[in-house]
């Protein structure tokens, strides 16, 4: 089959959720389920941090939420753990710059969806050079949910990659809001990756509507 292109890539990436157990303050299936009905469009499983799962509760966890994203047909990438979406055929793998290198990532995993984490334009085209298939950026605002997360960067770097001939698929992640999301896109972005923006509404599914709106609308005024 080969790789994904750029445009199919570009067009799936518009509202990215990204969700392990301790980001969830109710049912996490119910969580993504509500997100999916809400018009989110890729799905990154990402458990870390404190109270994070492990071992075979960790890979029962993700079979469950790659189960529902199947069933929707969502894109379902496993954050920075390479084996564990080679053993469960995920759709893909993400990872950053502290993590294994992308073209080592690139050899194992073949043709599936490859993204990394680039701060700014050295990071972003070694990681093209080495395979990406898209680019995480941020964090673009402030954000509580990423302890060890650099310094918020403001939307700028975005229009700094786009104008220094960055020409992937780009999503903006940290403190991405309903409320700030355009901006993300006016700078040059082609979707956001959120985990709190959706993982602790009230209503998973009215934010995931309201965030796939902005994007929409953000995207029809580049047109
Ligand atoms: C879409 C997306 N972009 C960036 C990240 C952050 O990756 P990384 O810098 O490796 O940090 P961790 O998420 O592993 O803590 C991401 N996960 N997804
Ligand atoms: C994983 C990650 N990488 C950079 S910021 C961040 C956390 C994003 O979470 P939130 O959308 O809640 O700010
Ligand atoms: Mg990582």
């Amino acid at each position: 089959m080969g790789r994904i292109s750029a445009k199919q890539l570009q067009e799936q990436l518009r509202v990215y959720f990204i969700m392990g157990s301790n980001n969830c303050k109710k049912n996490p299936f119910d969580m993504l389920k509500e997100a999916i009905e809400g018009g989110i469009t890729f799905f990154q499983f990402r458990e870390k941090g404190q109270g994070a799962l492990s071992g075979v509760e960790k890979v029962a966890f993700a079979k469950e939420l790659q189960a529902i994203c199947q069933k929707y047909s969502i894109p379902f990438l496993v954050n920075d753990d390479v084996d564990l979406a080679l053993a469960l055929d995920a759709d893909g793998v993400h990872i950053g710059q502290e993590d294994e290198r992308a073209d080592i990532v690139r050899r194992k995993i073949g043709d599936k969806i490859l993204g990394v984490s680039a701060h700014n334009l050295e990071e972003a085209k070694r990681a093209i050079e080495q395979g990406a298939d898209y680019l995480g950026v941020g964090p673009i605002f402030p954000t509580n949910t990423k302890t060890d997360a650099k310094e918020a960067q403001g939307v700028e770097v975005l229009r700094h990659l786009r104008e220094h001939g960055i020409t992937i698929p780009i999503v903006g992640i940290g403190g991405i809001t309903v409320d700030n999301a355009k901006e993300v896109i006016r700078a040059g972005a082609d979707g956001v990756s959120v985990i709190s923006a959706i993982s602790l509404a009230n209503s998973p599914k009215e934010s995931a509507w309201r965030l796939a709106k902005a994007i929409d609308d953000a995207l029809h005024e580049k047109k």
